[in-house]
């Protein structure tokens, strides 16, 4: 006998059964996390039961002798959730859209991102970069925050810090460094709000993405993509996928010191980045203007930064 199928049997997610959110397990992932799931159980008028967080632990969280260069990249942090998305066991995963590779297996699709939030960098341990003491250790594991601290303080012994937020600051705290630059987006997400003090970004132009939330599910899965394009944050969207077309272009990788923001005015996209040597002796950076759907214009202004670049920074590039 040929079964009829009913589509009403196939479970919907969020509706016959919890939609599964997966996270890393550190606190700041699963505060990110969470907020996905209250925009969602907002958004659609769930119950707080109809989502569910799936937490695992990330290569990422568990390497914390090296940097994430030295060790495999920003795959350390998706792998995990790759996995266990392409096995069906999540419906989605939410990353830091700073910690997603810029090339992404073709099966994922960000389906959305929630609206961006502080994109600065924080100083904890001084009031400014010009306070700390000459000489003094700072712990960063970003070549980007290394290079833009030693254009500015060349003085300054920039070491290798890893670990968590909380980790960090521990660190701080026990006087191994003096000083560490952590992202204000992840410190208020903790509510850690009143830790540190806003570095410009004029003197450091932060990450590409620095401060976005991104869900990421099967390109496949239109059911999933539909619920999750409600929450996404349109202007976030557009700004983070022109930082990371221009990353796309630079073939920047976590060794590269490459910063870049991008923030919508109307149907305009403003867009300003920065590439420096890892010494920070050398930094070249524009801004440009473009219309939102002139989707070549990051690539456009990575190759002008490229153009105008020594052979030693064109270098840091593959160039
Ligand atoms: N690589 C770690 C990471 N990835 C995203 C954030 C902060 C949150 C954000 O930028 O949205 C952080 C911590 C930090 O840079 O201090």
């Amino acid at each position: 006998m040929t079964k009829i199928h009913d589509p009403s049997s196939a479970a919907k997610p969020g509706i016959d059964r919890p939609l599964r959110l997966g996270t890393r397990q550190s606190p700041l992932a699963l505060a990110q996390a969470e907020m996905t799931a209250k925009a969602l159980v907002a958004a659609h008028r769930w119950s707080a039961d109809q989502v569910e967080l799936v937490p695992m632990i990330a290569s990422g969280d568990r390497i914390l002798d090296r940097s994430l260069a030295d060790a495999g990249g920003k795959a350390l942090w998706t792998k995990e959730l790759d996995r266990s998305l392409a096995a069906g066991e999540i419906d989605c995963a939410v990353h830091s859209m700073k910690d997603v590779e810029t090339i992404r297996p073709e099966e994922f699709v960000v389906a959305a991102m929630l609206e961006r939030a502080d994109i600065h960098d924080r100083l904890v341990g001084a009031e400014n970069i010009d306070a700390l003491p000459h000489g003094a250790i700072v712990g960063t594991a970003s070549p980007r925050r290394k290079a833009q601290l030693l254009r500015q303080r060349d003085d300054l012994d920039i070491r290798l810090i890893r670990g968590n937020v909380q980790t960090r600051l521990a660190k701080i705290a026990a006087g191994e460094y003096a000083a560490s630059l952590l992202a204000a987006a992840g410190l208020d997400r903790l509510g850690m709000d009143d830790i540190g003090t806003d570095i410009s970004d004029e003197l450091m132009l932060p990450a590409p993405a620095q401060g976005a939330i991104g869900i990421e599910t099967l390109r496949e899965a239109q059911a999933i993509r539909d619920l999750l394009s409600d929450i996404s944050c349109s202007a976030t969207f557009q700004a983070v996928m022109a930082e990371r077309a221009f990353l796309a272009e630079l073939t920047a990788d976590c060794h590269s010191p490459v910063a870049a923001n991008a923030v919508v005015q109307d149907t305009q996209l403003c867009l300003r980045a920065e590439i420096l040597l890892p010494d920070g002796s050398e930094s070249v950076s524009d801004s440009v203007e473009f219309a939102n759907d002139d989707k070549q214009a990051p690539a456009r202004l990575a190759n002008s930064l490229l153009g105008r670049a020594s052979a030693e920074l064109k270098a840091v590039f593959g160039r």
